[in-house]
């Protein structure tokens, strides 16, 4: 009997996804949060997990090229996703490591390891757990490419280094962090070659993607022609408010 016609059987509603992909310092971390916020989806940070595995890697004593000892430790990465009052609190090992992930350094160290073709498939399984009923909204370099090829809407945010590096340079002078704009200007353009020109799961748009230069936008504009482009998908109807 087919699902349709035995009523022990509940149809599975895939829950949807949107993606927002690109490079450092885009926005795609505050469009992600906002978006998932006003649309009442969860989301996924994934940086956030190549960052996390690069501390525990650091911590650990392995060095960012050593394949195997970092498949075995993304695979057992011992994380939590915490919720502390709408913001994420990210705790490692039973450590509160929220900011300590956010540095330059660390952000280097996570495209070294996320560059290994075994560390991204460790951290798969993990990925897909995040979605989850209403919806989610998932950030990266690989969301609408690899990790949700089938993601209802596509967006690969984008922005001039100059800008991105402006806005990082603030980013963590506000966060107390010591900064210099041309390193972090360098250490954009060195981070963008090596996310892109990776042999797996390149930085790119995928081509369904829309791809939104935010170069001369602010974070409110951005955020409402995402919501617009959401509200036009057949797809989403459903699962918005
Ligand atoms: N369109 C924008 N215009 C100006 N500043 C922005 C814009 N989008 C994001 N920002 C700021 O830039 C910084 C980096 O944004 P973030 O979301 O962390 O980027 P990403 O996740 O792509 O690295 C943050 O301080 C954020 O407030
Ligand atoms: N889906 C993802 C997310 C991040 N990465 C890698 C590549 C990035 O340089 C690092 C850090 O990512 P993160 O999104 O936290 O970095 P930014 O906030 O954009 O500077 O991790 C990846 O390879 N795939």
């Amino acid at each position: 009997m087919s699902a349709e016609l035995d009523p022990m059987i509940k149809p599975t509603i895939t829950p949807p996804v949107i993606t927002i992909d690109g490079p450092s310092g885009s926005g795609k971390g505050t469009i992600a949060h906002r978006l998932a916020l006003a649309l009442g989806f969860h989301v996924l940070d994934s940086g956030a997990l190549y960052r996390l595995l690069a501390l525990a890697a650091q911590q650990h004593g392995i060095q960012t090229h050593n394949e195997a000892a970092l498949e075995v430790l993304a695979a057992h990465l011992d994380v939590q996703f915490q919720n502390n009052h709408g913001e994420a609190m990210l705790i490692l090992e039973g450590e509160d490591v929220t900011e300590s992930i956010r540095t330059e350094e660390i952000g280097a160290a996570a495209s070294k390891v996320a560059a290994l073709a075994r560390v991204r498939t460790a951290l798969l399984q993990r990925q897909h757990a995040f979605r989850e009923m209403p919806g989610l909204v998932a950030d990266g370099r690989d969301m609408g490419t690899v990790v949700f090829p089938d993601a209802c809407l596509k967006i690969f945010l984008t922005a001039s280094a100059d800008a991105r590096a402006e806005r990082r340079y603030k980013q963590l002078l506000e966060k107390g962090f010591d900064a210099s704009l041309a390193a972090i200007l360098d250490d954009i353009r060195a981070r963008d070659l090596r996310d892109s020109q990776r042999a797996v799961a390149p930085l790119k748009p995928a081509t369904d993607a829309i791809v939104l230069d935010s170069t001369a936008l602010g974070i409110e504009a951005v955020l409402q022609t995402v919501i617009a482009a959401a509200k036009q998908r057949r797809s989403l109807h459903s699962f918005l408010a």
